[in-house]
């Protein structure tokens, strides 16, 4: 039998009070996908993935999660979050990078649970993944943006996830880390096969790594391979996003990836 979707929205609409922010949204993702989800500011992009996380409802439409209707669906630590503001400590913040990966837990084994007693390998494990095993018992707001970042996902990786939603992840981390922030996320989709899903403006800095796009604004404008959306003209991407959008020209973009 095929696997389920890992989200499945079917004409999903929303409103707040008057204003309609989504329109007959509908739209697949499978595991192992590594989605961008392009749009303008106010777009729905931030709307869109609290209706997928369940901390907004539908106006109308169906929300399924591991082909489960997102009501029933009991096991939200499969789906991992990190907001933009997760990196914004200040240096007094009184947390080590090991406590902050380890709250992570929680989510999983609820707030009064023990802690297992392999937590300081899990711990490590997850830290590895990000490239920050070496941080471990510095204080988090010690790290640059780009760090915390990165000790964020750790955090989201600890509770084992199979799919990770990331909000404009990459704002406060230096141009010149952004790129290896996102090698670092494509690592993760690739040998983990982890889902991804990623809120960003920086397309030309992803596309090598992303497997599909999805343009937002209001509605679906395209959900595709990353390859049929290179192949947009610029009229077809202007006409959604409201001005006109860079063209991706990457070297090393191959097949569907
Ligand atoms: N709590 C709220 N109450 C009323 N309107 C809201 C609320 N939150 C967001 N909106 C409106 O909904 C629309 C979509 O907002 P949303 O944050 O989802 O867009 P976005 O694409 O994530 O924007 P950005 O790229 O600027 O973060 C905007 O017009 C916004 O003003």
């Amino acid at each position: 039998m095929k696997a389920p979707y890992n989200i499945e929205l079917q004409d999903v609409s929303f409103q707040y009070d008057q204003t309609v922010v989504l329109k007959n949204i509908s739209l697949q993702v499978k595991q192992g996908d590594f989605l961008a989800v392009l749009g303008p500011n106010g777009s729905g992009k931030s709307t869109l993935l609290k209706i997928i996380l369940g901390l907004l409802k539908p106006s109308s439409g169906t929300v399924e999660l591991f082909g489960q209707k997102s009501r029933d669906f009991k096991n939200r630590e499969w789906i991992g979050y990190v907001s933009q503001k997760s990196n914004a400590f200040n240096s007094g913040f009184p947390a080590t990078v090991y406590e902050v990966v380890a709250s992570g837990l929680v989510k999983k084994s609820g707030l009064f649970h023990k802690y297992p007693k392999d937590l300081k390998q899990q711990v490590e494990k997850a830290l590895l993944a990000v490239g920050m095993d070496d941080f471990m018992n510095q204080s988090i707001g010690e790290l640059s943006g780009g760090q915390q970042q990165r000790v964020f996902i750790a955090r989201a990786l600890i509770a084992e996830p199979k799919c990770l939603i990331l909000d404009e992840p990459t704002v406060g981390i230096d141009h010149q880390h952004v790129q290896s922030f996102y090698n670092m996320l494509a690592e993760l989709n690739r040998e983990q096969q982890i889902t991804l899903i990623l809120v960003t403006h920086d397309v030309d800095t992803v596309s090598s790594n992303i497997s599909h796009v999805a343009c937002l604004n209001q509605t679906i404008h395209f959900h595709g391979y990353k390859n049929d959306f290179n192949q947009l003209s610029d009229e077809d991407r202007q006409a959604w996003y409201g001005h006109s959008v860079r063209k991706i020209h990457h070297a090393k973009s191959e097949g569907s990836r």
